[in-house]
This record gives C-alpha cells, structure tokens and sequence, in this order.
C-alpha cells in the first residue's frame, strides 16, 4: 500500500501547484450527478489519474468526476474511489478544499474497504491516511512527514449540519437544536473535506448530512466521501451512522450512489441514534 500512499502525495503536491494558478472557470460538462463541472475539477481527476496510472498494483478506479469506473490493471487487487477535488466551488471564496480516496480491495463496497485518505488544502497542506490507526501528516517543502496520530474523544463541543434547513426534518431540527442549548458551537464551511477534518483534529463534535424533504438519500456520495469518511472516524475511535445503521454496513447498487450520513464522536452518535431510532 506504500505505493498508494507515495502516489496520493505525488497527486497532492500537483493539486496545490493546480489550485494556487488555475484560472476557475466553468467547463461546459455536468459530472455524474449533475453537477457543472469546474476546470479546475477536470484537471484535478487528470492528475489523479496520471499518477494511479502508474501504480501497478491498483486494478481500477473510480472519480466522483466520471460516470464509470476505469480498469487499470488486471493484475492489481486494489479499488480506488476518490473525489478529486471535494467543495470545489470554494476555492472562488478562497476557502479550504480537500481530496478523499477510499482504498478497497478486490471490489468496490463498504465492507472492502482497508484504508482510506484525504488531503486538505488550506493554509497548509495536510494530509490524514487510515489503515490501522489514523496519522496526520504535514506538507512540509517537498515531503509530508508524519504528525501525530488522531482519536477522538468521547464528547466534543462542534455541530457542523448540512443540507437546507428549509428542508430538514422537524426531528432533525430539533435534535440540532439540542446540541447548541448544550453549548456546542457551529463550524460549518461547506466543505466536508474542512469541515470533518476540525472536528477530528478539536476532539468531536457532530457532522451531519442528513435525508432531506429535496434530497431523500442525501447529498454525500457513498463510495467517495462517505464510506472514507466512515472508516477514518472509526478508525479515530468514532462512530459513523446513517441516522440508524453503521455507514460501513450499508451496500451500494451504483458507484454514485449517496447516503445521508452523520460523523462524531460516541456521544453525539448516541443521541442521533436516540432520535432516529424514533422518529424516521
Ligand atoms: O451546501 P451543502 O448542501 O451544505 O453541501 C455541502 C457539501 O457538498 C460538498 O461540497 C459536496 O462535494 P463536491 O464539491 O465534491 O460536489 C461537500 O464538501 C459538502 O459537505
Ligand atoms: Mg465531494
Ligand atoms: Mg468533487
């Protein structure tokens, strides 16, 4: 998996060179959800896919950018999903960005999952690999070294909710609601990338997406940002629910597919569980 690892900072060091000059216009294409793509995504799967390209032990991967998944070495035994540029539309703002990749093994699903990864690109460049444990790593110069590794604590202090609230459930709503009369203090970019990455780094807190009225299977896309984002905060020590299930138990019947999906420590799960146990 070196090679994966080695790989993934090679992509990273050319996203931020593409970040730091690239003219952010609009391409004329839709990605598989739907949405316009930005030049600056196209050329970001680009470099992702130049540097797996040369990785001989990845069989195939699959970019939140493109409809289908691309075979690249039969003899390899590893599954690559990734985003390659995940909250794009915030570089216009000049706000954090990042990169997920889910490493499966043999096949693409939750339960094939063995390491996972992402890479924020703030106002420093930092990156977090799971396999056993969860590490930081920092882009010092030319090379990332190891920082520490990350665990959660049992309670935190930070409620990053997503989706439209016009649009969330009143059960949903009041279950935020709840964590700020507790104190908790809102952190939410818009980036999910950003936005995980402080809640791992402050000890906890709750980040949710949850199945909205326009949006009954949320927003986030299994394979490529939450299933990743499920086995790094299980890896830390967290929990990572649908609103009920494991997020790594849930199945997958397209490569785009998406979930609602609720990140945190043990605490804040309990409670989600608690109310959507429940009401949905
Ligand atoms: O604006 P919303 O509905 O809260 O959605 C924000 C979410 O959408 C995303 O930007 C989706 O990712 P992409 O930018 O890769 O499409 C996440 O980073 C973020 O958590
Ligand atoms: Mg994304
Ligand atoms: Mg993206």
């Amino acid at each position: 998996m070196t090679d994966i690892f080695d790989a993934i900072q090679r992509t990273a060091k050319r996203i931020k060179k593409a970040i730091d000059v690239k003219d952010i216009g609009y391409s004329q294409q839709a990605n598989s959800s739907g949405e316009t793509q930005l030049q600056l995504d196209i050329q970001c799967d680009m470099i992702i896919e130049e540097e797996f390209s040369q990785v001989p032990s990845i069989h195939t991967i699959a970019s939140e950018e493109k409809e289908n998944a691309m075979l690249l070495n039969e003899n390899g035994k590893y599954f690559i999903a990734y985003d390659p540029l995940d909250g794009s539309s915030l570089v216009d703002v000049n706000l954090s960005v990042g990169s997920i990749f889910g490493i499966y093994e043999n096949a693409f699903g939750a339960d094939k999952m063995v390491a996972s990864c992402y890479v924020v690109f703030g106002p420093r460049v930092e990156m977090v690999f799971a396999h056993n444990k969860a590490k930081l790593h920092l882009l010092q110069g030319e090379n990332f070294e190891f920082v520490k590794e990350i665990r959660l604590k049992e309670k935190g202090n930070l409620n990053a909710p997503g989706g439209t609230q016009q649009n969330w459930m009143p059960y949903h709503k009041e279950m935020v609601d709840s964590f700020f009369k507790e104190g908790y203090r809102l952190r939410y970019s818009g980036g999910m990338v950003p936005d995980l990455h402080q809640i791992l780094l402050k000890g906890g807190g709750l980040f949710s997406y949850p199945a909205t009225s326009d949006k009954p299977d949320g927003k986030l896309r299994k394979l490529f940002e939450v299933f990743p984002f499920a086995f790094i905060y299980k890896t830390a020590g967290g929990e990572a629910i649908d609103g009920k299930e494991d997020l790594m138990k849930l199945d997958h019947a397209h490569i785009h597919d998406t979930s609602p999906c609720f990140f945190g420590s043990k605490y804040e799960i309990a409670r989600v569980k608690e109310v959507y146990a429940t009401n949905a």
